[in-house]
């Protein structure tokens, strides 16, 4: 039977292109709603009744049995796995349970969730948003942003098996597309990816996917 459409909560931020990327990547069928953050949509009654943090991307799966009007799900690290668990059973672009591949990709895709995006998030803050210029925020969270990129690059070292093309094995994973979505951002705080060697070929590599591109331009400007 043909699968529904899932539907995807995002506006163009780092976290937002993981899920869209993924989706591309998936080649799933997907209908997507567009927030506008600078007014606060993600705060709006109905959104908060699907997801309790009011923050996008979420999703809606209606091909998941069991749960009446589908699946909602938040946060990108379990949209992802959810997504990598349910729709790619061949493993091209995950593990099989169990495997040590498996759990290296999520300790990759936790640490993107947990330390990648959160201290980028708090750089992009200091640097464009905060109110007053507060140095000590700026550099701290600038110097974090880069001691963790140093830490991929020397994740996709330790993988000269591959060339260093992934961070797992042999094949893209979340762990990847998760990364990715920050990596796309880190030139706005004019950090260039390219002083990590194997990180700087590892994005271009990834920006020459038609996936990737069309998932970079969800959701359309207008
Ligand atoms: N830990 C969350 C972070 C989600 C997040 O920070 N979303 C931002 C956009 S990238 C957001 O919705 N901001 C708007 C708001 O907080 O109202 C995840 O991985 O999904």
């Amino acid at each position: 039977m043909a699968l529904k459409p899932i539907k995807l909560y995002t506006a163009p931020t780092p976290n937002g292109y993981k899920i869209s990327i993924f989706l591309e990547v998936l080649g799933l069928d997907y209908e997507v709603q567009k927030f506008d953050l600078s007014k606060n949509e993600t705060k709006e009654d109905w959104f908060v009744k699907l997801n309790p943090n009011g923050r996008i991307p979420t999703i809606n799966d209606p091909n998941f049995k069991g749960v009446d009007g589908g699946l909602v799900l938040s946060q990108t690290g379990a949209i992802l796995q959810y997504l990598a668990d349910t729709y790619d059973k061949e493993h091209k672009f995950s593990y099989p349970a169990g495997t040590a591949e498996y759990y290296k990709t999520l300790e990759y895709l936790i640490f993107q969730v947990a330390e990648n995006g959160p201290i980028q998030g708090q750089a992009n803050h200091f640097v464009f948003a905060a109110k007053e210029k507060v140095p000590y925020g700026i550099n701290r969270y600038i110097t974090d942003t880069k001691r963790i990129y140093g830490v991929f690059e020397d994740i996709l070292s330790r993988n000269k098996a591959n060339d260093s093309k992934y961070l797992v094995g042999d094949r893209y994973t979340v762990a990847d597309f998760a990364l990715l979505g920050w990596a796309y951002r880190l030139s706005r705080l004019e950090i260039d990816i390219n002083q990590w060697p194997l990180l700087g070929k590892w994005y271009d590599s990834l920006l020459k996917l038609p996936a990737v591109q069309k998932g970079f331009e969800v959701p359309p400007k207008n």
